[in-house]
């Protein structure tokens, strides 16, 4: 492969992802489609996002196939997870309820696929208890999509975890960048910082997209 193609994949995997969880409409995905984040969130658990699993399904047949569906879910059983794995409608697990290792284990093991689990942080001593999950990733989070953010003091701990996470909870275009300098996650994660009025919002997707891009970038000139 040419050099230039080889330094351009680095950048790519270097680059902080970008998950926009909540969709439940067909203008959602023309957003995404737009803004093309890594991953998008369909929230199957009881909120005011969530979505009926056939309605999943036909949005996720209008996403673009470079953005990675994740499943939402608060203590569903594993049967249904891996039936929505299984038949397409989802590429990936988000678990956000009291979820034991051994289901994580099971969803992995069955489907293949990656599982995030989300740990709600009040304050730094709810990290250590997750550093040997077998989930792929963990996801911090203030809350459970109502915006609240949680004591970034925690960020040191965070990093030394070991354990690629996405950072979750209240963020949006204007604390993006400082999340990503302090944090350095894997991934950024949010719902309610992009909408407007209780719905997703194009020029606010497209904000937050533009703002994590100039903050990769500002450091990337820093570590060279
Ligand atoms: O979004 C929901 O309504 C929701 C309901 C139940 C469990 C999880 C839920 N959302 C999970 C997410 O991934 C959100 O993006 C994350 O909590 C951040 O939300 P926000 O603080 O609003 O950006």
């Amino acid at each position: 492969m040419p050099a230039a193609f080889q330094e351009e994949e680095k950048q790519a995997e270097r680059r902080t992802k970008i998950k926009i969880c909540g969709l439940s409409r067909t203008e959602d995905i023309s957003y995404v489609n737009e803004a093309c984040p890594d991953y998008v969130g369909f929230v199957f658990a009881k909120s005011r996002r969530q979505v009926e699993p056939s309605q999943a399904a036909a949005l996720r047949r209008l996403l673009r196939r470079e953005i990675c569906p994740v499943g939402v879910f608060v203590d569903e059983k594993p049967e249904e997870i891996l039936r929505l794995l299984f038949d397409g409608t989802i590429e990936a697990v988000q678990l956000h309820g009291q979820e034991t290792e051994e289901q994580i284990r099971l969803i992995r093991q069955e489907s293949g696929k990656k599982v995030i689990k989300a740990v709600r942080i009040t304050d730094g001593r709810q990290l250590g208890a997750w550093k040997e999950s077998s989930a792929d990733y963990l996801l911090l989070d203030g809350g459970c999509g109502d915006g609240k953010v949680f004591d970034w003091s925690v960020a040191e701990k965070a990093k030394s975890l070991g354990k690629p996470f996405f950072l979750a909870g209240g963020l949006n275009a204007c604390n993006a960048a400082e999340a990503v300098r302090l944090f350095e996650p894997y991934a950024l994660d949010l719902s309610s910082g992009v909408e407007n009025a209780g719905v997703k919002d194009r020029q606010k997707i497209l904000d937050f997209m533009r703002a994590v891009r100039l903050a990769g970038k500002e450091r990337e000139n820093c570590d060279e």
